[in-house]
């Protein structure tokens, strides 16, 4: 079963260097991006890739950042969730965006996030591709988390784009406190409905799901416990996409010294050959995890 730990391949100089000049250019954006969104809470013409409806924020978000991602030097290819195919940037590391995760939060003006994932291989990749992975949350202040190098930090996102670390070495407690899973209840499959009536008579135990994954997650990163947007029994694959969502989160919240599985094994070890394939996604304390993935295997 691969995990980050025995895959994760070795940055190069120069890839530090693309690497830190990715997670400025999306640092700096991010106010950008945030002040966009008032003016773009309607639906765009199109759907995704993945036949859902577009906003106009996530297609000025996934513009702004296919711009300044594909001019760095470093960068050799940019994909996102909102367009089909991949965008050859030159020659390099490969960049991965879900723009805007959560646009159905718009309207209601809840939490949303900034996904970004980078390979050193070209797209689709892997999760043993992955060299690093970050998430700006655009909630009451403005952050990103970024794993890399084998640590996650926390950096507060200024106004005027500054940034500055202010968590370092971020793990995930000991004690999980909160759960959050998503899809409607009737459409879980059995195993999952049994796992998650058991998490929800933990005393220790309480719901916090927003209907944004990295407003969730982070949640999971903060108080730790277990996010899951799981299997469905119309939709075998859950919602989530493993190039812009599955990989990064898994990424990130296994750098911080979780665990990630799409049901079986950790998401990094997950292969889709198809850009937008989905995967379910279960993130959170191993020994949550270790019990969800026993329950399914009693199936
Ligand atoms: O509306 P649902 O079914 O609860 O789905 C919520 C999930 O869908 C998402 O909004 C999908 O991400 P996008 O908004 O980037 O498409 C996740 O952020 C969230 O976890
Ligand atoms: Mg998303
Ligand atoms: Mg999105």
């Amino acid at each position: 079963m691969a995990t980050k730990d025995e895959t994760n391949p070795t940055e190069t100089e120069s890839d530090e260097s693309t690497i830190t000049q990715i997670f400025d250019v999306v640092a700096r954006a991010a106010p950008e991006i945030r002040s966009g969104l008032p003016g773009r809470r309607i639906y765009a013409e199109e759907d995704n890739p993945s036949g859902e409806t577009q906003m106009e924020a996530d297609v000025y978000a996934d513009d702004l950042l296919c711009e300044r991602i594909g001019d760095i030097d470093g960068v050799g290819e940019y994909a996102s969730e909102e367009r089909p195919a991949v965008i050859d940037t030159g020659s390099g590391l490969s960049v991965c965006v879900d723009p805007l995760d959560g646009s159905s939060n718009l309207k209601p003006n809840n939490t949303m996030g900034t996904i970004v994932a980078v390979y050193d291989a070209p797209i689709p990749a892997t999760g043993a591709d992955m060299l690093a992975a970050a998430y700006v949350l655009y909630g009451a202040t403005t952050t990103m988390i970024v794993a890399r190098d084998d640590t996650v930090t926390e950096y507060v996102i200024q106004e005027d784009g500054e940034y500055e670390a202010v968590r370092e070495d971020i793990t995930l407690p000991d004690d999980p406190t909160v759960y959050g899973f998503g899809g409607r209840v009737p459409d879980w499959v059995e195993s999952f409905t049994e796992y998650a009536r058991d998490i929800e008579s933990d005393a220790s135990m309480k719901l916090r799901y927003g209907g944004s994954m990295i407003g969730d997650v982070n949640q999971i990163l903060t108080y730790g416990g277990i996010f899951a947007y799981p299997t469905l029994q119309d939709s075998p694959e859950g919602k989530l996409r493993v190039q812009f969502e599955g990989y990064p989160v898994g990424y990130i919240i296994e750098t911080a010294g979780g665990r990630s599985s799409d049901g079986e094994q950790s998401l990094l070890a997950v292969e889709k050959d198809e850009l937008h394939a989905r995967t379910p996604v279960y993130v959170g304390n191993e020994e949550l995890i270790e019990k969800l993935e026993a329950a399914f295997a009693e199936d």
